[in-house]
């Protein structure tokens, strides 16, 4: 049952992306990594002309091959009985995407630049800055960021009102979501440009206004540290908290599995953020358990450990 569901989002993205048009024909992703790699790859599978810019070549070949990957799952459901199409719309696709290790170069040719780099307002600013020198006229700016305000990354930029959020979910290719984040300054125009694309792309596009972790973020990352917290007072096994958010609410994973496979950094880089910025609130005070567990290196999934253990990829 859960396969189906799955095979249906997909498959329904792939015909959306196919259908819906766009002013947006050259998007460069700036960014190589889990998230980079998945918005390219839906961009590239929605015909769109993709450059996807790493400073690292190793992070672009290893983007690449996961592109590959999961663009041949996309193909073996949606061309389920005719392989030979299946084939062609892989090759079409990997075609659409070029790599660049130069994000100035790459930006030229931009109508739109999503930026999904590291989550650290100061490397953010000195991106877009150098970007928005170089970048066209009419290039729209969006950042992929998880909880950082947009008013304040786009600072730094002239064409403040061409500049948005533009949130996906991870895994890109598999989550139907797209918060489309208005900054103070975003002209109409550019909102409904990102909102086009979002649906061309064969997302279902939400507004939001630039609050810190916009909808999804500020429900869920509460809801997770408050299972780190339960967990941390032993009021419960991780297993059963995990099994109980599954069976009892519906979720397609638990709140502690969850925060392995976002990354235990992450939340915690999101949660010190908040807790700077807003001290008094008791849902993003500081958990002890979890700066420990960062400060072991069990950052999740990708560490190999965190609350669980993993096999390491
Ligand atoms: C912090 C940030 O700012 C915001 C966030 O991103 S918060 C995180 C949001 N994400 C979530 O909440 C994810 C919750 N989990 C889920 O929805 C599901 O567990 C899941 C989609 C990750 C996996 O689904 P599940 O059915 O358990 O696993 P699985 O059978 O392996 O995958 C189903 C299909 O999804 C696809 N898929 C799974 N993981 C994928 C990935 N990483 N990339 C691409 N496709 C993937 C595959 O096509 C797979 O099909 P297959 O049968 O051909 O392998
Ligand atoms: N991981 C998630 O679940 C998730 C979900 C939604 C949004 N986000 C946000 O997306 C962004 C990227 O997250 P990620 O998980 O893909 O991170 P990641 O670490 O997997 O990838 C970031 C990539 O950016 C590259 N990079 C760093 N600085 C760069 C620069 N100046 N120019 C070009 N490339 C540069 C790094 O080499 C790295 O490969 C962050 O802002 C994060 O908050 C993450």
């Amino acid at each position: 049952m859960k396969k189906m569901v799955q095979f249906g989002v997909i498959a329904r993205n792939f015909s959306n992306s196919s259908a819906m048009q766009s002013a947006i024909k050259n998007i460069t992703v700036i960014g190589g990594g889990l998230m980079g790699s998945g918005i390219a790859q839906v961009s590239a599978q929605a015909g769109q002309n993709v450059t996807l810019v790493d400073l690292s070549p190793e992070v672009l070949a290893k983007s690449q091959k996961s592109i590959g990957a999961n663009l041949g799952r996309v193909a073996k459901k949606v061309y389920k009985d005719k392989p030979q199409d299946g084939e062609k719309f892989v090759a079409e696709s990997m075609a659409r995407i070029k790599t660049s290790t130069d994000p100035a170069a790459a930006a030229k040719s931009a109508d739109l630049v999503v930026e999904a780099i590291v989550e650290n307002m100061g490397v953010k600013h000195k991106l877009f800055k150098q970007l928005d020198a170089v970048a066209p006229e009419h290039t729209i700016f969006a950042s992929n960021t998880s909880s950082l305000s947009i008013n304040e990354i786009c600072s730094v930029v002239k064409r403040k009102d061409r500049f948005g959020g533009l949130h996906f979910f991870n895994p890109v290719p598999v989550m139907r979501l797209l918060e489309v984040v208005r900054g103070a300054e975003t002209s109409d125009a550019t909102y409904k440009t990102m909102m086009e694309w979002g649906k061309a792309v064969g997302k279902t596009c939400i507004t939001c206004k630039d609050t810190p972790g916009f909808v999804v973020n500020r429900l869920l990352v509460p809801y997770i540290c408050e299972a780190i917290r339960l967990y941390e007072r032993g009021d419960a096994s991780a297993r059963d908290i995990d099994t109980a958010m599954k069976l009892g609410a519906g979720y397609p994973m638990g709140p502690l599995e969850l925060a392995d496979y976002v990354g235990l950094d992450t939340n915690k880089f999101i949660l010190d953020g908040w807790h700077n910025k807003y001290p008094d609130q008791p849902l993003f005070k500081p958990i002890p358990l979890l700066n420990k567990l960062v400060s072991e290196g069990k950052l999740g999934v990708k560490a190999g450990e965190g609350f669980y253990k993993y096999e390491k990829k």
